[in-house]
């Protein structure tokens, strides 16, 4: 039977909730196709923050990654935006030149930000803060620049301030209104939160509205309506959203601030829906995500129900927010203003530092403001939503946490209809239940089935502790399982794997008792690897376990290509080798040629079903510059070319890399050799550094370049090649059979300690030599991936011909 076809533009939060939504209900009936203009899968937009604030990097906030649309055989295509749609013919047409019918369309094309039209306002240096790119560019910027300006202090503004200030730049924040977040916060709490940010270091100019962006090519600095100006090398603007309607105007869809949608989420055409920022109910456009996903849960039931009569409809949501600063509790919710027939209940403690409000409207809560202490905020959006007449509430009731000492667990004294988690609609029932029924024993687990916690975060704490007081244990103590589909931990996994003698990853996952059936992108790639470290002379290596850029044996880029990187060895090569790649950069046009941190040379831009024969044209090895393996050994020039040189550092580093390529590890492992202590080679920050002195070598381990910069420490002193040969492969097996996957030697080392791993591999001459006998069995099974691919057209046409169901474009698992 034909499946329904649903097309979904916008591959952002609200719009593939929807689609997860529909999978729960509807695992096999629909047919979906995702275009999305970002160049990513689904990530969570919220977390930007946290990215900008250094607390996440952008691969942790990847909501679905890859595999995900795989597995649901969803049609992606990423970096390329719809363009136009015609609903009579039920069509609609990417940019790129793809076009696709559907049975049901779904516009979810979220918001742009809104970027004030100032003189100037093209300048470089003058970004908004909304996407992974414009957090990039904050980075980056913060490199070279200095003075950074916030123009506007709502959520957005003050978040991005804290993240610049993070980023060490001085930020000044301009606001219109005469007080911070005024769509949030009365005075009262906005003048609280203006002293706290302060003392965080931000500076504040209120009632100020610009008129004019300064500099030549780049921004050099703001003027205000004032006749005054300050300095700026950064201008982030954060003054608010607008709703991504262009497409659905075009295509004929009623547009009034956003699309017109009823509470079953159907715009003005026919099986044609709206969801998220883009889609107007009832005269309101939300700008949360827990509104979006109600609408989302509701499109789903409609989608899947097929009649309206069934399902209850989306009524509109009370909304409320909290700021995402640490150090600062701020809480809103619903209508904070007062206004000629509210009344109010307030406790101002300036001492504390704490301010609550409760907006009253016939006796019922309307809206609230906390500051300083949101331990209420919970229970005071449960009053808001229920409606329920306070005349007989206490005061001491409507605020616990004021008067209730003896009981610090706020969430001890919840209703089970209480909401834990706003962004997701989860109460604290429906986690208690979840726990109880299917065993739940961490937050991971929880947030896995129940969705608690997987957006902006902030009700983790909540969370684990409801977890502690249903389950009577301390949570913290107890040790994180593999993934979310088993409560077993990493070792307790290769243990049964030893014992049980279990050879593949479906065994695994079926025996161990998986919570579900095809495991997910975490469980299954640390099985696969768990099983070829156990039998490495039996295994089958599981193609399908294996993150995207391994499997095809390149590294995905941004914009859907990929890199070619082949092995140069000790980073020396030769003109035929040279000649080789330029011949082959001209044949396949390959649009940039870069040599890397490596010593080596990637051929960037060279598209999926190009790579078999761009690699057979080479002739050349796999520089594994995407596995879990060895990358590269750097090396220093060395005695016959340096006067500094006490040793041959390029033979040795060859001669290693030769040894150890395509070696299976829990991680990337980078090494180098430099020839004396100038370590011109960068020794001292690699997994394995060699640095030669008078007639030896040391031998330094744990060291890492990257985000966690790390010194390597030293392991030993050895005088011969021999002996270097013999101690890496000694540290790297216990390296592989110790460490957990994906665990880098630097955190593997800082875990267990550099003194425990010298024992076994010093200490212990039975033990040494064992390990060293495991990693020789190891290598003797390695076969160069590219050399095997394109002798084999089986393999060929599995990985690289055009397929329909394909991820289109984007970067990583
Ligand atoms: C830094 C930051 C922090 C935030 N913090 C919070 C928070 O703490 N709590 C909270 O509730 N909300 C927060 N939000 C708001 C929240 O992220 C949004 O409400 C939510 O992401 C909106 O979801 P959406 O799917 O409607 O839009 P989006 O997530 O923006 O997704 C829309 C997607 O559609 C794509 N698109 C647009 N047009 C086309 C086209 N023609 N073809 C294909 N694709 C298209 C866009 O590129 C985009 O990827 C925050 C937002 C930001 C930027
Ligand atoms: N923690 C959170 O919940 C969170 C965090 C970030 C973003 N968001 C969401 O993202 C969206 C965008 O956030 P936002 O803060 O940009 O929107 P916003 O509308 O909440 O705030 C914009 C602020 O800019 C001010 N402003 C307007 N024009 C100005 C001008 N010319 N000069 C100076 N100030 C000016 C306004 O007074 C307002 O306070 C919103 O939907 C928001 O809810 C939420
Ligand atoms: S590390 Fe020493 S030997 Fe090697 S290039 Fe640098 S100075 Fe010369
Ligand atoms: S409250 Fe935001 S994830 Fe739970």
């Amino acid at each position: 039977m034909n499946k329904e076809k649903v097309v979904l533009i916008g591959n952002g939060m609200a719009g593939i909730r929807t689609l997860e939504e529909i999978i729960k209900r509807e695992p096999s009936r629909f047919q979906f196709t995702v275009f999305g203009a970002e160049p990513h899968p689904n990530y969570n937009r919220i977390l930007l923050s946290s990215v900008l604030q250094g607390d996440a990097s952008v691969s942790d906030i990847v909501l679905n990654d890859y595999d995900w649309y795989e597995r649901n055989q969803i049609e992606l295509f990423t970096g390329d935006a719809v363009v136009r749609v015609d609903c009579r013919k039920k069509e609609v047409w990417s940019a790129s030149g793809i076009k696709r019918t559907y049975d049901r369309l779904i516009f979810a094309t979220g918001s742009d930000p809104f970027m004030l039209p100032l003189p100037g306002a093209e300048k470089e240096g003058v970004i908004a803060f909304r996407n992974i790119a414009d957090c990039e560019s904050m980075i980056n910027a913060a490199k070279s620049y200095q003075k950074a300006v916030v123009i506007g202090a709502g959520l957005l503004g003050l978040e991005a301030a804290r993240g610049l200030l993070n980023l060490k730049m001085d930020v000044d924040v301009i606001h219109i209104a005469d007080h911070l977040m005024d769509r949030q916060l009365d005075s009262d709490a906005g003048k609280m939160l203006k002293a706290e940010l302060e003392q965080q270091g931000m500076q504040f100019h209120l009632n100020k509205k610009t008129v004019k962006i300064n500099g030549h090519k780049r921004v050099k600095g703001i003027s205000f309506s004032d006749q005054t100006s300050i300095k700026a090398d950064l201008v982030v603007m954060a003054v608010g959203i607008r709703p991504n309607v262009q497409l659905a105007k075009q295509s004929g869809l009623k547009v009034n601030q956003a699309i017109v949608v009823n509470d079953y989420m159907e715009t003005s055409e026919e099986d044609v829906y709206a969801v998220g920022e883009c889609a107007e109910h009832r005269g309101i456009v939300y700008g949360l995500v827990a509104p979006l996903y109600e609408q989302g849960k509701v499109l789903a039931e409609h989608i899947c129900t097929n009649t309206s009569n069934e399902v209850s409809g989306y009524k509109g949501s009370i909304v409320s927010t909290k700021l995402k600063v640490s150090g600062v509790n701020v809480f809103s919710a619903g209508a904070f203003r007062d206004q000629d027939e509210t009344k109010s209940i307030r406790i101002h403690d300036e001492f504390a530092g704490v301010y609550k409000k409760l907006v009253v409207k016939n006796n019922q809560v309307v809206g609230a403001v906390l500051f300083g202490d949101t331990n209420d905020a919970n229970r005071i959006l449960s009053l808001i939503r229920s409606g329920e007449d306070i005349s007989a509430i206490s005061k001491a009731a409507l605020f616990p946490s004021e008067t209730n000492d003896s009981s610090p667990s706020v969430v001890a004294t919840m209703a089970d209809e209480e909401t834990i988690c706003g962004c997701n609609g989860v109460s604290k029932g429906e986690i208690v239940c979840a726990i109880k029924e299917q065993g739940l024993s961490t937050v991971a687990e929880i947030r896995q089935c129940t969705n608690a916690s997987r957006s902006c975060g902030g009700c983790k704490p909540e969370v684990a502790e409801l977890l502690a007081l249903t389950t009577g244990t301390d949570i913290m103590a107890k040790p994180e399982p593999l993934c979310g589909c088993t409560e077993l931990t990493h070792e307790a996994v290769v243990a049964s794997i030893r014992e049980m003698g279990l050879s593949y990853v479906r065994e695994v996952i079926s025996v161990l008792g998986w919570k579900s059936e095809e495991g997910c992108s975490k469980c299954r790639p640390a099985l696969n690897y768990y099983l070829g470290l156990i039998s490495p002379l039996d295994y089958t290596d599981d193609a399908h376990s294996r993150f995207v850029n391994e499997r095809v044996h390149a590294n995905i880029q941004k914009d859907g290509t990929f890199s070619v990187v082949p092995r140069m060895y000790g980073g020396v090569t030769n003109p035929e080798q040279l000649r080789k790649i330029a011949d082959v950069a001209e044949k396949y046009n390959v649009p940039l040629l870069k040599v890397t941190g490596g010593q080596r040379i990637d051929l960037l831009g060279v598209e999926k079903e190009k790579l078999p024969n761009v690699w057979r044209d080479l002739g050349m090895r796999s520089g594994y510059a995407y596995g879990k393996t060895l990358r590269t050994v750097k090396t220093c020039v060395g005695e016959d070319f340096c006067r500094f040189g006490t040793q041959d550092s390029i033979s040795l580093g060859i001669e290693i890399e030769k040894k150890y390529e395509g070696l299976n590890t829990p991680h990337k492992v980078k090494m180098a050799v430099s020839a004396c202590p100038r370590n011109c080679a960068e020794s001292g920050i690699k997994d394995v550094g060699i640095v030669g002195v008078e007639g030896a070598w040391e031998i330094y381990v744990g060291g890492n370049g990257g985000v966690d910069l790390r010194s390597a420490e030293l392991l030993c002193k050895v005088e011969t090649n021999e002996e270097v040969m013999e101690t890496i492969s000694a540290f790297l097996q216990y390296y592989r059979e110790q460490a957990t996957y994906l665990e880098r030697t630097s955190h593997w080392i800082e875990r267990v300690g550099l003194e425990s791993i010298k024992k076994v591999i010093f200490d212990d001459s039975i033990e040494r030599a064992a390990l060293i006998e495991r990693m020789e069995m190891a290598l003797s099974r390695h076969k160069d991936p590219w050399t095997e691919i394109v002798e084999s057209e089986e393999k060929q046409n599995q990985l690289f011909e055009k397929k329909k169901i394909a991820v289109k474009q984007g970067g990583g698992m």
